[in-house]
């Protein structure tokens, strides 16, 4: 990931107020604290690089912060909306937009409920199995939203499973972090 001192800086500041919480609430494994940066930060980081260039992206399920906070450091002109209905984890998101002065909002209901916020990206990571995300997803997006899904090593079964459902494009790249996960780049859904 080729970026900023400043940014680097940002993203350390955001790891070190997750080590803060995480002592606290459990917004990831304590057995992954240890590899914070690479298991939650650069497998977040990589989306952004993969993604087009957008208004508005859509985290749904954000839980720490990952991958919408860490999207909100690496692509400040863009409004990042991030969906997280625990109590908890959404202060924790706030207390983060505050701390970092990030552009993003925090929307602290159950994803069903919000109403269609029209994104240029929706991201979600380990939310759901994709015959559940799709149609949760598919509200927050307009025509030509780009659906960025990090998925790990039963994607294509995930796949299989939602195209009895549902017609869509779909890029597989692989993770650079997780080397059984990939990174799937959805598009065009539409009802079999
Ligand atoms: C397994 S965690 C993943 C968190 C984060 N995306 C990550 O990769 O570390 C799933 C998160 O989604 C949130 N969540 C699950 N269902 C939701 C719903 N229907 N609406 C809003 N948030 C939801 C949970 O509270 C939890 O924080």
């Amino acid at each position: 990931m080729s970026v900023s001192r400043e940014t680097i800086d940002r993203l350390k500041e955001f790891s070190n107020l997750v080590c803060r919480w995480n002592e606290h609430i459990n917004l990831v494994a304590p057995s992954t604290l240890g590899l914070l940066e690479q298991r939650h930060v650069e497998d977040s980081a990589q989306l952004s690089e993969l993604a087009p260039p957008a208004h508005t992206w859509i985290d749904l399920g954000s839980g720490g912060g990952f991958p919408g906070i860490v999207i909100s450091i690496l692509r400040p002109t863009t409004r990042v909306l991030l969906v997280e209905s625990d109590r908890r984890k959404s202060v924790f998101l706030r207390t983060a937009v505050r701390n970092l002065q990030l552009n993003a909002e925090v929307i602290d209901q159950r994803i069903e409920n919000v109403s269609p916020r029209g994104g240029d990206i929706v991201s979600a990571r380990a939310l759901a199995p994709l015959r559940k995300l799709i149609p949760l997803a598919i509200r927050h997006g307009v025509s030509d939203t780009t659906y960025v899904f990090p998925k790990g090593i039963s994607y294509q079964q995930e796949i299989a499973e939602a195209k009895t459902s549902w017609e869509f494009d779909v890029d597989v790249r692989p993770s650079k972090v997780n080397k059984e996960g990939v990174i799937l780049l959805m598009r065009n859904f539409k009802r079999v």
